[in-house]
């Protein structure tokens, strides 16, 4: 009989905590096995997506649930959390969930996170440049930073928002504004045009895309895109006509799905995987595995501009070594004088949104 009674009481508890006028109370626990018979929970990374309501943040909420070094899952965004929390709640994997709604409940998303994913913000639409979005979300970011920097300003920050090549430097000067910054835990999210790299140039070799590995360096928008060709591994030679179209359809595949998807949407699976990926790699860095390479947006010393994208090493620390750009082609040397002078204006305005 009484042990009847304390299984009704669990199951109430449930209901209740799935109840999505919890959202509205400021009860942000939603979604957790603390209030199961098993509790669950395997060891293993916090890890919050802000901005999980979304395109990108529902895929990727979806994989990093799937991830078995996610331990706990904090999915933080203005609007329908409550939904989506449910849902990926409901997948059998380890991690435990919980939802974040609004403003208010940023805070108790962000404490205690060791990675912060961030998809939050508007996307473009056909006919828009990456640099039309900087107005609404260069103040998403700030706030968001902010945030981080009260609750949470040892995480490794993987920034997605666009355009990444000025909201980077913006999440510097929250950073340094607030007297946490660590160049080595914020990182923009190249991941993506590494993810087309390899893809378009294995289509182009007739291989495996899984065995291929493009350097992409520079920034993620436009010109600033500037794949490194003559370092593909396997060591592969491209034609001046492959070369070219190869750069342009890597420079652009954000564009290509924009327009493929003619008003409906962009770039959002394929994002939430490429971020997915780059988030797993920061995971096996923070566990202090050896030799995790990726490409990422850092401050960085290999230009003259204080922001590049190059492969980076990961680890414990976040991009714990930035590696040299290597030896380029006389193409390749053009291309990074134009993307130097489209990055530096990027920079410069990132950094004086905050300065101003
Ligand atoms: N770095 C990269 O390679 C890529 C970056 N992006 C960028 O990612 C961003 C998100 O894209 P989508 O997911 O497709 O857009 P979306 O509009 O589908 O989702 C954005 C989400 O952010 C939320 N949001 C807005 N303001 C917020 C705030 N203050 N706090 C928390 N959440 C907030 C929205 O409610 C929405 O759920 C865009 O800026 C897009 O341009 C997209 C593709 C590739
Ligand atoms: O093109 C866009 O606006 C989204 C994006 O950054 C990408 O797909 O690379």
């Amino acid at each position: 009989m009484e042990a009847h009674a304390g299984a009704n009481q669990r199951i109430a508890r449930i209901s209740a905590h799935l109840h999505p006028s919890n959202f509205q109370e400021g009860g942000d626990v939603v979604i957790d096995r603390a209030n199961c018979r098993a509790k669950g929970g395997a060891p293993g990374f916090k890890v919050a997506v802000l901005g999980a309501a979304g395109g990108i943040g529902q895929s990727l909420s979806l994989l990093l649930r799937m991830n078995p070094l996610v331990s706990v899952l904090h999915l933080y965004d203005v609007v329908n959390t409550p939904g989506v929390t449910a849902d990926v709640s409901h997948m059998d994997t380890g991690a435990v969930v919980r939802g974040f709604l609004g403003q208010p409940q940023l805070e108790n998303a962000l404490t205690g996170m060791d990675l912060v994913v961030i998809p939050a913000g508007v996307p473009r639409k056909p006919g828009m440049t990456r640099d039309d979005l900087f107005k609404i979300n260069a103040g998403i970011v700030r706030t968001l930073c902010e945030g981080i920097a009260k609750c949470c300003p040892n995480a490794i920050v993987n920034l997605i928002s666009n355009p990444v090549n000025s909201t980077v430097p913006i999440a510097a000067e929250v950073f340094k504004k607030a007297g946490t910054y660590d160049p080595k835990r914020l990182l923009g999210v190249t991941a993506l045009d590494v993810v087309r790299a390899n893809t378009f140039v294995a289509e182009v070799l007739g291989v495996d895309p899984r065995d291929v590995d493009v350097p992409v360096v520079g920034g993620h928008a436009g010109v600033t895109i500037l794949p490194l060709l003559s370092q593909v591994k396997p060591p592969s030679s491209f034609t001046a006509e492959e070369t070219e179209y190869l750069t342009n359809r890597i420079q652009n595949g954000g564009t290509e799905v924009v327009e493929a998807k003619a008003g409906a949407g962009f770039a959002t699976l394929s994002m939430a995987y490429a971020a997915a990926k780059f988030a797993n790699s920061c995971l096996h860095g923070l566990k202090g595995e050896a030799g995790v390479i990726e490409c990422a947006y850092v401050d960085s010393q290999v230009t003259e501009l204080p922001f590049f994208a190059t492969k980076v090493r990961l680890g414990r620390a976040g991009a714990e070594e930035i590696f040299p750009l290597g030896p380029l082609n006389e193409y390749e040397r053009i291309g990074l004088e134009k993307a130097k002078r489209e990055l530096a204006g990027s920079i410069q305005k990132g950094v004086e949104f905050i300065k101003k």
